[in-house]
């Protein structure tokens, strides 16, 4: 199915934000969870409390050293006062030197405080976006199939990466710092106020309109931040999948387009950054040209009124003074509020993942007829009535399964055959419950597969597919993943051996020979025969193979075929086949059409009895013989 998601891939391009630069894009999560249209930042951060509650102290200690380190900024203009006023109008050099000194001693004490505070929130914090990551990564784990089937990738990994990086960035510097800038202008209008409140009234001016201002652009930047964190995901993805499907890329010409699809998607990102610039550089020209009139005209009224006496040089002084240390934390507002709304964002994205509905792990309480469990016409794997519908299938679409019945023998081997889009693989995935049945029941030796416990299932039923995914890991570690990772070496040895693995005793290190990426460096068939170790490595009860053998010869495929019947003579298997070679291997044979099972019996009475399956079987005929 990989194989088949890379050639959709490489042709038809998949709806994206991008394709929707006029609107906030909608998180891929079909359409019942796009993002609310007018949200509160502030709900949105709201939703951080859990995790940042462990750090609050620490949080709020920073805090309060950057408001003591911004205030003591703000006593400067106060000794400078002092100074002109005093040792400066009396001309004492002795005075100065003091007042020097003290200026001196005030700096230094708010660099060390903000030093302080960088010290206090780093470990924390970045303890804060390891917690989450690890809860987002640990929540992918739990989300069902259909879950991961309805989201790109790179559109969760955007979200396990860049929009946790902004959430830390937002918790170090806009969180504490739009409380410290608040307080340390609350703090120098009051101190300009008292200085002379005519020239104090004057600098206020501005406030009005610089509120609008940010009232305006935090609206425009919310809708542009969502775009722009949606876009980048997108682009993620399209890197994403041009890495992982490089062969088919390379093998099809394909890389023309690939790039012109990267090219596009980030030409597109790349307008909304410079919508996302253009606001930011919107708001810091108001942000600083307002606040420079006002401090201008209360320079020129203030030097009219010093002229006139009546207002000393040094009040003057310190009030522009104080002005101008006021400017930064006004001037960063604009700044500080994008980083916020962009964190806001990244947290709404966070929260479309993490609110998904995880895989229930309750079970049900057995139907009647599972009470008698071991009874011989329940043993075995059962379908009853097995009706399957895909999730995100349109509505009113038919079902994939449409009522089927089968039945496993205990220790048989029973192979799916049908034609291609007929829904083997999906009927074999709903052994395992990677979906869940629409109607009817799965039954192991007689008990519902819903009412046992997922772990029990998984101990019991084992599943190899045809597209093997194997991990950066050692040979010995991914055949161990199919025993809970505690299978003893014997055990990985016989496993290796029933797989037909030789080939393993010949890599380099053996077992412990590394496997790149997905198992590259291996041949498809090597990884299938690894993929089947791993789901034989714990004896599991029931044995369930989607065309796992595709990729051998005839000869291996009989010789993995008869170890397995050898050593798992008790496992029932059910394992999907499409060449004769495959098939006449098993037991019996089931055919899957139109949704159901048509016909079920031995490889030779369908040849004979069923004209679709014998042509479904001759394509292959001769090669099989
Ligand atoms: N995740 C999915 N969401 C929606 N529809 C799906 C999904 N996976 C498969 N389908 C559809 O379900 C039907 C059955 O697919 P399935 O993969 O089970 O067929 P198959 O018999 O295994 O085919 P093949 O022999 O080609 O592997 C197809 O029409 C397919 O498009």
């Amino acid at each position: 199915m990989a194989v088949r998601n890379l050639d959709r891939m490489a042709t038809t391009p998949t709806p994206t934000a991008a394709d929707r630069p006029d609107q906030p894009a909608d998180p891929p999560d079909g359409p019942s969870a796009g993002p609310p249209a007018r949200r509160s930042a502030v709900r949105s951060l709201l939703r951080l409390w859990p995790y940042v509650r462990p750090v609050r102290a620490r949080l709020l200690t920073a805090a309060v050293v950057a408001i003591v380190a911004s205030c003591v900024g703000l006593v400067i203009p106060l000794v400078l006062k002092w100074m002109v006023d005093g040792p400066v109008a009396e001309r004492d050099p002795a005075g100065v030197g003091l007042g020097a000194l003290y200026l001196l001693l005030l700096g230094l004490a708010e660099a060390l405080l903000f030093g302080l505070r960088r010290w206090l929130v780093a470990r924390p914090l970045a303890g804060v976006e390891a917690g989450m990551r690890a809860d987002l990564y640990r929540h992918l784990q739990r989300l069902p199939v259909a879950f991961h089937d309805r989201w790109a990738s790179g559109q969760l990994l955007s979200r396990g990466t860049g929009d946790l990086a902004l959430l830390r960035m937002f918790l170090a510097f806009p969180l504490t710092f739009l409380l410290v800038n608040g307080v340390t202008i609350l703090v120098g209008v009051i101190i300009m106020l008292v200085q002379d409140w005519a020239l104090g009234l004057v600098i206020l001016g501005p406030a009005v309109p610089v509120l609008l201002v940010c009232v305006v652009f935090e609206k425009r930047y919310a809708l542009a931040a969502r775009r722009a964190q949606d876009q980048a995901g997108d682009l993620t993805t399209v890197v994403e999948e041009s890495v992982l499907g490089i062969r088919i890329v390379k093998g099809f010409g394909r890389h023309r387009s690939q790039a012109r699809a990267f090219r596009e998607l980030s030409r597109t990102l790349r307008g909304t950054e410079l919508h996302k610039a253009r606001l930011l550089a919107t708001i810091w020209a108001a942000m600083m040209a307002l606040p420079e009139v006002a401090i201008g005209a209360a320079l020129v009224l203030g030097a009219v009124r010093v002229a006139d006496g009546d207002l000393s040089a040094g009040t003057l002084v310190a009030f522009l003074s104080t002005a101008l240390a006021l400017r930064w934390p006004v001037d960063s507002i604009g700044f500080l509020l994008a980083l916020s709304q962009e964190a806001a964002t990244a947290t709404e994205r966070y929260f479309e993942v993490m609110d998904a509905e995880p895989e229930s792990s309750a079970t049900t309480e057995p139907a009647d007829g599972d009470r008698d469990r071991g009874h011989d016409g329940d043993r075995g794997l059962r379908f009853h009535g097995v009706t399957f519908r895909y999730p995100d299938a349109p509505p009113g679409s038919p079902p994939v399964l449409d009522r089927v019945d089968l039945h496993v023998r205990p220790g048989e081997s029973m192979a799916l055959v049908g034609a291609t889009g007929s829904g083997k693989t999906t009927l074999t995935a709903l052994v395992p419950r990677l979906y869940e049945v629409t109607e009817g029941r799965i039954t192991l030796d007689g008990t519902d597969i819903r009412a046992m416990s997922r772990e029990e299932l998984r101990t019991r039923v084992a599943v190899a597919f045809e597209e093997p995914t194997l991990f950066s890991a050692s040979v010995g570690e991914n055949v161990r993943m199919g025993a809970d990772g505690d299978a003893a070496p014997m055990e990985v040895e016989r496993a290796l051996a029933v797989a037909q693995a030789d080939f393993v005793h010949a890599l380099p290190q053996g077992v412990d020979t590394q496997v790149g990426e997905q198992g590259l460096s291996l041949s498809g068939g090597q990884r299938q025969r690894l993929a089947l170790a791993r789901a034989v490595v714990g004896r599991p009860d029931f044995l369930v193979l989607d065309d796992p053998l595709s990729a051998l010869d005839v000869h291996t495929e009989a010789a993995v075929e008869a170890a397995l019947r050898r050593v798992l003579a008790d496992t029932t298997a059910l394992i999907v086949a499409h060449r004769p070679s495959t098939v006449l291997l098993a037991d019996r044979v089931a055919l899957l059409s139109g949704g159901r099972v048509t016909a079920v019996g031995t490889h030779h009475e369908l040849l004979r009895s069923h004209a679709e399956y014998a042509h479904l079987m001759s394509g292959e005929e001769e090669d099989g013989r």
